[in-house]
């Protein structure tokens, strides 16, 4: 079994480079599709599991992706394919950002029910909501959902009940394609979002408002490959600004955005941490004693969930008692668990955690549950006495690149191990004990 095996105490310093988001570069690939003749080419493109995957779903769909050098070249130009197996969308959810562009361009698409997940249901009524909108009919049945429409989409106004941030890139991803004028209401404000917009502007859409509540869109007939960046890992940066303030380090998170990062710097500055823009990214000084603060999660921007855990790391070595309150997912606590394992002082009270700290982390065996919450682990094991195991790294996989040898070079004492060649001899032994005993 792989592990990511970390010894507490060391202090981290040097600069570490983000990479390109996943969560802009997923709906970015998808929204490729949209392209009916021309290559796209995609720049600052991260290796990630969840790349690999979105990229063997438009192979699938009959479209050639190449992935070379961080750059990823899409030509959708052929016929496609119109479904999306389960195999893809059990791996990774986002699987599911293909369905506004294959209804756009094809007027077809029947992609896998994405089912639960370990932070949330999840579920999709608010994309679904938007296709009807614009007249398609949605059916679902068979671990399904089959969104069709004859002819072309229509433009509308579409109100969400919540500024969801998949709904919002697939409503947009279908309406670029759509015939006349299509309004999201309660859009999602997410960076994410405007890198979006910005490529499907470059491919020849006409979407204004990203980044605001309200976006529009005037419907074209046609889409063609385009040239597009995508924007630094907001959640990567902020992991590793963490990093720097849970060890007393200093670390210079180049390529990071402070305008992206608003809500995280507000909270570590209330905590003590100093955080100076610096060249081309963030300087990030961990103080000798951390202050408590609350927390409250939300749409941007407000604090993002996806540094939730990651924050209740820092926030069990601030002095008092901080509160976290989840209010994008209902179930996105599971860490706190494997946090007690490490002798953290957690509460959980409906949707919010009470957290008491300072407490002096001890290492442990413990599992990601989710890729956040495995990061989470990794960063309180950087300061707990002794080594704390990580388990279940292919969340971790999901969402950062490299991330041992990242903290290696920052100085961390930190290994990634396949323990495998020393455990199965051990349960080998075990099982024939058992069998000798029956
Ligand atoms: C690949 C990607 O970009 N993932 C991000 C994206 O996920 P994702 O796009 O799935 O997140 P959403 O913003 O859609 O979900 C937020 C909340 O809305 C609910 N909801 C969503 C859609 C819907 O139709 N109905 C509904 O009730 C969800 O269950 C959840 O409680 O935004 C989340 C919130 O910032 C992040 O944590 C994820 O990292
Ligand atoms: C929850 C996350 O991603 P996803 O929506 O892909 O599960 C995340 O990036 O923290």
């Amino acid at each position: 079994m792989e592990k990511i095996i970390v010894r507490g105490g060391r202090r981290l310093e040097g600069s570490v480079r983000v990479e390109g988001a996943k969560n802009a570069v997923l709906p970015v690939i998808a929204a490729s599709i949209l392209a009916s003749s021309g290559t796209s080419t995609i720049k600052d493109v991260p290796t990630l599991a969840d790349v690999y995957t979105i990229n063997e779903v438009l192979r699938y769909l009959n479209i050639d992706v190449k992935f070379e050098n961080n750059q990823i070249k899409v030509d959708a130009s052929g016929e496609l394919k119109t479904e999306a197996p389960f195999e893809y969308v059990r791996k990774m959810r986002a699987s599911f950002l293909v369905m506004g562009p294959l209804l756009a361009r094809v007027g077809l698409a029947r992609i896998a029910l994405p089912g639960g997940c370990a932070i949330g249901s999840r579920p999709i009524d608010q994309h679904l909501k938007g296709f009807e909108a614009m007249g398609a009919t949605v059916k679902i049945g068979n671990g399904f959902i089959e969104a069709r429409i004859d002819g072309r989409l229509q433009g509308a106004k579409i109100y969400l009940d919540f500024p969801s941030v998949g709904a919002t890139e697939n409503i947009m991803t279908a309406a670029v394609l759509a015939k006349g004028t299509t309004i999201i209401e309660n859009a999602a404000k997410e960076p994410e979002i405007v890198c979006l917009a910005n490529y499907l502007n470059a491919m020849g859409a006409t979407v204004v408002g990203a980044g605001t509540g309200t976006i529009r869109i005037e419907g074209v007939d046609e889409l063609y490959g385009a040239e597009h960046t995508v924007i630094p890992d907001r959640i990567e940066a902020g992991t590793y600004m963490v990093a720097a303030a849970i060890t007393e380090g200093d670390i210079l998170v180049e390529n990071a955005i402070a305008e992206h990062l608003r809500p995280l710097i507000a909270k570590m500055e209330e905590m003590g941490v100093s955080i100076r823009e610096e060249g081309n990214g963030l300087r990030v000084r961990g103080p000798k004693e951390l202050k408590p603060v609350d927390i409250k999660t939300m749409p941007h921007p407000g604090f993002p969930t996806d540094l939730q855990s990651q924050m209740m790391a820092l926030l069990l070595r601030a002095k008092g008692t901080s509160v976290i309150t989840e209010t994008v997912f209902e179930n996105r606590f599971m860490h706190v668990e494997e946090f007690r394992r490490m002798n953290g002082d957690i509460k959980i009270e409906g949707r919010s955690s009470v957290i008491n700290g300072p407490v002096q982390l001890q290492g442990a065996e413990v599992q990601a549950t989710d890729l956040r919450a495995g990061a989470a682990l990794v960063l309180a094991g950087l300061v707990a006495d002794g080594y704390t195991r990580v388990t279940e790294l292919k969340h971790i996989d999901r969402g950062y690149v490299d991330f041992t040898g990242k903290l290696l070079a920052l100085g961390a004492d930190i290994e990634r191990v396949n323990e495998a060649s020393e455990a199965e001899p051990e349960e080998q032994q075990e099982q024939s004990l058992k069998s000798n005993l029956a």
